[in-house]
């Protein structure tokens, strides 16, 4: 088996995955357009950040599995994985910590200008006058959107620093946000009004897409801080930049929509004007305690994979057939018992979308359970049923859809 490491990862891993297989390629600085023509040989992909595209899927016929070494996976192609039978998953909660500190490190160096007093500094300039003019975090309310691994992180933080918290996410109830000694929002929105610094920690995909639109950026206090560690494209970049050019509010960003896609190299960006925007360089992740932990996460994943033939964190995996039959066979253990099922619904034209097959105990008898997108008419069920000798019972119940 061959695994192709498509970003950088620690020695240790690279060593590990080693033990592993018989072939690991490892070239760190691969562009996504040098991926676009395929992996060749390679079943197993490991990634950090770099695009992983349809063309590179669709020209990868080997690939059976993509890792992502770290929590986004908006930079991987998922529909094309989806539609190539690819499994993709990624490893999520293991730069929780890191993100989190990045986020407070943003927040503290906002609100003393630190990145302002360095830069002066080195240029020679002492001006206490202006940095020591600070207001101070305790007490300042911190509104969170979104409480993953890394929004429950930046929790803890925050209650360390004295910052009450106001937070919204999806499957917040009051009960939970009680528990957790946290204020609930019903939604972003009220969160965007009644804090000070609002940090947005949510996943991008189509449904959080610019969810931190313009409308909401404005109900932020005069003065209030915003900080994404997420992904540039859940806030009205435009809009943010209109905020912050005028003064109303600063932001701490680890990512920009125009972020250079090599780890080295120019950049320019219309941020760069701005006093009141301090970004670095998409490093939430990229401290070796996370990129260890990361990374070691990832060759579990391939490890399971090689061994057991699961794949843990499997993220493209359909949650909810649409199946609205289920066919429940309960059978004789034996070759050809289920293929005989199936060769049935075959003839009647009916499409099995999953199916899971259970031993009892003593392995002499077993249970399929069949979801079904048609149900089968009598005739196929007494088909199924007349092989006494093969099925013990055959029961039909509609699905949960
Ligand atoms: N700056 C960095 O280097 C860095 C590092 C790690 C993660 N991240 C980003 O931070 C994001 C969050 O990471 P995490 O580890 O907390 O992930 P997580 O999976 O633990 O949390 C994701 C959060 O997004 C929410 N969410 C997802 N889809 C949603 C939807 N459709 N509507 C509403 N809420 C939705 C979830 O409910 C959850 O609260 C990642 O997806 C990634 O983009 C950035
Ligand atoms: O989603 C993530 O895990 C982060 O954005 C980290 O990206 P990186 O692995 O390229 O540092």
């Amino acid at each position: 088996m061959k695994v192709f490491v498509a970003d950088k990862l620690p020695q240790e891993s690279i060593d590990e995955l080693g033990t592993l297989v018989e072939n690991v390629e490892n070239k760190p600085s691969i562009t996504a357009s040098e991926m676009d023509s395929g992996l060749g040989e390679a079943q197993v992909l490991v990634v950090r950040s770099t695009i992983v595209s349809k063309e590179c899927i669709n020209n990868s016929p080997n690939l059976a599995l993509i890792v992502r070494a770290g929590a986004g996976v908006n930079t991987i192609d998922l529909e094309a994985a989806s539609n190539a039978g690819i499994y993709v998953a990624n490893c999520p909660g293991k730069n929780s910590i890191a993100v989190a500190e990045l986020t407070m490190g943003l927040i503290i160096s906002l609100d003393r200008r630190l990145a302002d007093n360095v830069i002066d500094f080195r240029d020679g300039k002492w001006n206490k006058a202006t940095y020591g003019k600070a207001d101070g975090l305790f007490g300042k309310t911190i509104g969170i959107v979104g409480l993953g691994g890394i929004g429950r992180e930046v929790v803890k933080r925050a209650k360390a620093f004295g910052m009450p918290v106001i937070a919204w996410s999806r499957s917040l109830t009051p009960a939970r946000a009680e528990e957790m000694d946290i204020a609930h929002a019903e939604s972003v929105e009220q969160v965007a009004s009644e804090c000070d610094i609002l940090s947005v920690h949510l996943a991008l995909n189509p449904e959080t897409e610019q969810i931190i639109s313009g409308e909401i950026l404005s109900k932020l206090r005069d003065g209030a801080l915003f900080i994404n560690t997420a992904r540039a494209g859940v806030v009205d970049e435009d809009a943010l930049f209109e905020e912050v050019r005028s003064g109303r509010i600063r932001a701490g960003l680890d990512l920009l929509s125009d972020e250079p896609e090599v780890k080295q190299g120019p950049v320019e960006s219309r941020f760069q004007e701005l006093e009141g925007a301090y970004v670095s360089h998409h490093i939430g992740a990229s401290t070796r305690q996370a990129q260890l932990a990361v990374a070691s996460d990832a060759v579990d994943i391939i490890r399971g994979y090689i061994n057991e033939g699961k794949v843990r964190n499997w993220l493209n995996r359909c949650e909810h057939t649409e199946a609205p039959w289920k066919l429940v066979v309960r059978h004789y253990d034996k070759p050809g018992v289920i293929a005989n099922v199936m060769n049935e619904l075959k003839k009647a034209d009916i499409n099995a979308q999953e199916l899971k097959n259970v031993i009892f105990d003593g392995k002499k008898t077993a249970c399929c359970t069949i979801q079904l997108d048609t149900d089968p008419s009598r005739q196929v069920l007494s088909n199924i049923r007349e092989r006494r000798n093969e099925v013990i019972s055959a029961t039909l119940i509609p699905g949960e859809n």
